[in-house]
Order: structure tokens, then sequence, then C-alpha cells
């Protein structure tokens, strides 16, 4: 597979008058596992919210699909941003979460019982999500991501709370996307988690 499904040239972002990216290229193509690393406050967050049309550069130019991404429903069906932590419904429980999730997405990638099951939810699944603890929350922000159909996935530390087995099974579950034909950028401080793809390190100046 060598479609190329994000093209970044020479983008450069500012942040409060602080230069963050300047003249990054990335080109990724369908069914690449792609990480960004690098320290903290190198970037890799805001290269992602440029990836999901929610930042503006100063210059350059993205493409994602062809297309400059732009925060709007067509997008966001090919894409999937796991990010900080979602708007959780507190009066809904977590079965409810990822019932919604399916009740607004055709064709869902995973029914309900199995996205809980994968997850390892499914002891908690009549709770809310406050009541979760940090790493089960975030396997649910994540079983929300995958359970809708998407073509990319864009994450944001998705490693973050999440304990060694479970981060593992993270791997086997992002492999299998890539192997489907997903494309995945992910920003991480996991090298267990990268290590078997292509990674890519942004330094303190972009
Ligand atoms: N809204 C903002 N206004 C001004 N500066 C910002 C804003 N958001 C982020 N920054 C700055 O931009 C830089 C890059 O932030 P970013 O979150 O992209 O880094 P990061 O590489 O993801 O860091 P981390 O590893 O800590 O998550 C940081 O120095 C941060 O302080």
């Amino acid at each position: 597979m060598d479609e190329t499904v994000i093209t970044v040239r020479d983008l450069t972002v500012e942040l409060g008058g602080t230069r963050i990216l300047h003249g990054f290229d990335l080109d990724v193509r369908a069914g690449e596992w792609v990480s960004i690393m690098g320290a903290n406050g190198a970037g890799k967050s805001t290269l992602l919210r440029c990836l999901a049309g929610l930042q503006r550069p100063a210059a350059g130019e993205v493409t994602v699909f062809g297309r400059p991404p732009v925060d709007e429903p067509a997008f966001w069906r090919d894409v999937v941003h796991v990010a900080d932590e979602p708007a959780w419904y507190p009066w809904l429980s977590v079965r409810e979460h990822i019932d919604l999730m399916r009740a607004v997405h055709d064709e869902a990638r995973l029914d309900t019982d199995t996205a809980l099951e994968l997850f390892e939810l499914t002891g908690r699944d009549d709770v809310a999500p406050p009541r979760l603890s940090t790493g089960q929350r975030q396997r649910l922000a994540l079983a929300m991501g995958l359970v809708r159909p998407s073509r990319m996935l864009l994450l944001d530390e998705p490693e973050r709370g999440l304990d060694l087995d479970f981060r593992d099974r993270l791997k086997e579950i992002f492999v299998a996307y890539a192997v489907a034909g997903g494309t995945l950028v992910m920003a991480t401080h996991d090298d267990d988690l990268a290590w078997a793809t292509r990674r890519l390190t942004l330094d303190a100046a972009g």
C-alpha cells in the first residue's frame, strides 16, 4: 500500500508569539504507524492538532486525504483524534458511552461487548466514567475512538495512565488497525509502544 494520506510541507506554527514548529515536512502512507517523539513542549500535540485541522499553521501546507484538514463532520467521519479526556456524560454508564458511539456511526467496527472485553472494561460496564480510575477512563476514551469506523487515528499519548499489560494489548490493537489499512500518527513518550513504528523526533525548536 503506497497511497500517501498525509503531506506536510514546510510547516511553521506560532503560539502566543513563540515559534513551535519550523519548516517541518512529513509524508505518511496508508497503513503506516508513525510515532512523533521528543521532549515536553517540543510540539507533538501541536503537530497532531494541525493534522486534525484544529490549529492553523503560520506558514506551510498540510493535506490529509488530499485536502487541507478542516474541523467539519466530513473530515471527522474518516479521522479520530484521541487527545485530552473527552467530555463524559456523567449520567451514562461505560456501556452506554460505547452504545452511543455505535448509535451515531454507521457500521461500527466492534460491537459493544467485544469493545468492553478488548479494552478490559467488562467488569466496569455499569458505572459512570467519573467513577473509573485514570487508566480505565483512558481505555474507555480509546474504545470510543476505535469502535467507530475510521481511516486514520491521531493519538496524543495514548499510553497515559495505562499499565504495562494493557500497553501490550494496545500495541496489538494498533497493529491490527494498520494491517487493515488504517493510518496512525501517535505522539508518545513510550519507547516500547513506538518500537516497531516509524519514529520521528521533534527537537525543542521543532
Ligand atoms: N495555547 C497556547 N499558547 C501559547 N503557547 C502554547 C499554547 N499551547 C501550547 N503552547 C506551547 O507550545 C509548545 C508545544 O506544546 P505541545 O503541547 O505541542 O508540546 P508537546 O511536545 O506535545 O509536549 P508534551 O510532551 O508535554 O505533551 C509548549 O512550549 C507549550 O507551552
